[in-house]
């Protein structure tokens, strides 16, 4: 049976991502998404879930990080989940002055933590689930979790459907070393990470390379290399999957632009959006326009 190495501990909401993405492997927590992404490659785990972009705070920096460090890595499935809280308790609580979660969860309930728990302090825990632990542990007053969390610590419900933003959603994907990739299916997604060069323009081509083939992006975001200050690498995510030459020409002209890129994976998207594909920049456009010029070089011209 395979082993899945995800986010946790139990009750985060990357195990309930898991447990969508996966039919009864064996779920391994993580207490860190880096250390949920190195049992894969250090072979602990076949793969792993790890949440990457949230509809209210963006991007899961530490999970951006560790793709593009170490050994390459692929996404092969993702899911959207609903995202809202509980507030948790120790039974018998009659005052809460510290609050603790994930730094993304404790920025999706700012406002009603102010409203409602006014004073309170916000601490900062590894992830929601580590948040109910530590309140058992009697560190903190009270955890901003997966409601699911409860079912797993023995604390109380103080507050369900706690959210800021109604209808928040986080996207978590199920990550593999590289090998066979998922077969195409007319609404996927692919993800690059691109160390562009610190000159003029340099972002500006790369994108370029997607618009003129009419691809559209579904995500950008940029992070610093670490090395040298305003150095920075962008995931990019666009619309298409690797199998179709549309995206493979795309892929072949980043490459050419830019050494230093990681291919993320291509996968079904779990938003359903299917992919729009623009006037002369169908498959069909791309595998005409090799053909037209493989036969000018034999001398014909069809
Ligand atoms: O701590 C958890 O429960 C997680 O799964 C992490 C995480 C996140 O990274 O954004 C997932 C969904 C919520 O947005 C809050 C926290």
């Amino acid at each position: 049976m395979s082993r899945i190495a995800y986010f946790g501990p139990q009750g985060t909401f990357t195990e309930q991502a898991a447990r969508r993405l996966t039919s009864g492997e064996e779920l391994i927590p993580a207490e860190t998404i880096p250390a949920a992404l190195a049992a894969v490659r250090s072979g602990a785990a076949d793969a792993a879930c790890v949440p990457i972009e949230n509809s209210v705070e963006g991007a899961v920096t530490a999970t951006l990080d560790s793709l593009s460090e170490a050994e390459p890595l692929v996404a092969v499935a993702e899911v959207l989940l609903p995202v809202h809280f509980s507030v948790l308790t120790r039974p018998g609580t009659t005052e809460i002055r510290t609050v603790a979660s994930h730094p993304h969860a404790l920025a999706q309930v700012r406002h009603w933590v102010e409203a409602n728990l006014p004073g309170a302090h916000p601490v900062a825990t590894s992830s929601t689930a580590a948040a109910a632990v530590a309140v058992a542990e009697g560190e903190f007053d009270a955890a901003v979790t997966a409601p699911v969390a409860v079912e797993h610590y023995p604390l109380e419900v103080r507050a369900t459907e706690v959210a800021d933003v109604r209808d928040a959603k986080t996207r978590f994907l199920l990550v593999r070393a590289p090998g066979e990739l998922p077969e195409p299916t007319g609404a996927d997604r692919t993800s690059i990470v691109a160390a562009a060069t610190n000159r003029t323009g340099a972002l500006a081509e790369l994108l370029t390379e997607l618009a003129v083939r009419g691809i559209n992006l579904t995500k950008l975001d940029a992070r610093p290399t670490r090395n040298n200050f305003g150095e920075y690498r962008f995931f990019i995510d666009f619309e298409g999957h690797v199998a179709e030459p549309r995206i493979g020409d795309a892929l072949a002209a980043l490459r050419r632009r830019c050494r230093n890129l990681r291919f993320l994976g291509s996968h079904p998207r779990a938003d359903d959006g299917k992919t729009e594909i623009e006037l002369d920049a169908a498959n069909e456009d791309f595998t005409d326009a090799i053909d037209w010029v493989a036969s000018v070089r034999k001398g014909a011209q069809a």
